[in-house]
C-alpha cells in the first residue's frame, strides 16, 4: 500500500480543517482521533494554519497534513511544521515533481481527465476529485473513473454526513473529504466527537 493510500484508509472520511485560532488546534484534534477519525487536513487557508499543525501534530493517534498547499514554498513550510501529507486543489506539474521528489505523500485535486492524467504521467494513483458535487458529484466521477483503472479518490466539495454514503459506494472512492465535522467558531468537542464517529461508521468497500 503507498504511503498516501495508508492515509486515506485510516477512516472512510478526512475532515478539511479551517481553523483560525491556534488554541482550537488540540481539542479539535484529540476529539476527531477519540471519534475514529485520525487523518486531518489542515487547510492552509489561515494565518494560524502551520501553528495549528505543530499543534495538532503533538496529539497520539493524530496523521496531520496540509491543505490547499499551492506550490512547494507552501509544501516545505508545511512539513516543517509537522504535515505528514499533503493535499492540494489542483494539480500542477511542478507541484507534483516536489512532492514525489521530497517522498512527501500527496493527495492532489483533480476535476477532469487531464489533471488525472498529468497526475498518472507523474507516477500519482491517488487524487482528490474536486470540487465534488459542483464538478458533477457522483455521476460525473464515476464516468471520469471509468478510464482509470488505477486511480483512487477521495472526493470534496460540497460532501456531507448524509451524501458521503453514495460517494463511499462508488468501487473508486477510498474515502471522502469535507468540512461537516468541525463547523468555524469556539470548538464544541463533543459535538466533534459525535459526527467523527458517526462518520467513521460509514461503509467503505
Ligand atoms: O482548501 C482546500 O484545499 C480545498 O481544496 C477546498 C476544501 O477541500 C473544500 O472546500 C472542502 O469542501 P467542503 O467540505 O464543501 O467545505
Amino acid at each position: 500500500m503507498s504511503a498516501i493510500e495508508t492515509v486515506m484508509t485510516l477512516a472512510p472520511v478526512i475532515p478539511v480543517l479551517v481553523i483560525e485560532d491556534a488554541a482550537h488546534a488540540r481539542p479539535i484534534a484529540e476529539a476527531l482521533v477519540a471519534g475514529g477519525v485520525p487523518a486531518l487536513e489542515v487547510t492552509l487557508r489561515t494565518p494560524a494554519a502551520l501553528e495549528v499543525i505543530a499543534e495538532m501534530a503533538k496529539v497520539p493517534g493524530a496523521m496531520v497534513g496540509a491543505g490547499t498547499v499551492l506550490n512547494e514554498a507552501q509544501l516545505d513550510a508545511a512539513v516543517a511544521a509537522g504535515a505528514r501529507f499533503i493535499v492540494s486543489p489542483g494539480l500542477t506539474e511542478r507541484l507534483g515533481r516536489a512532492a514525489i521528489e521530497r517522498g512527501i505523500p500527496f493527495l492532489p485535486g483533480t476535476a477532469n481527465a487531464a489533471d488525472i492524467m498529468l497526475g498518472l504521467d507523474l507516477g500519482l494513483t491517488r487524487f482528490k476529485f474536486f470540487p465534488a458535487e459542483a464538478a458533477g458529484g457522483t455521476k460525473a466521477l464515476k464516468a471520469l473513473a471509468a478510464p482509470f483503472h488505477e486511480a483512487r479518490f477521495c472526493p470534496t466539495g460540497g460532501i456531507t454526513q448524509a451524501s458521503a454514503t453514495d460517494w463511499l459506494a462508488i468501487p473508486a472512492v477510498t474515502c471522502v473529504g469535507g468540512s461537516w465535522l468541525v463547523p468555524a467558531g469556539a470548538p464544541d468537542v463533543a459535538a466533534i466527537e459525535a459526527r467523527a464517529r458517526e462518520a467513521a461508521a460509514l461503509a467503505t468497500r
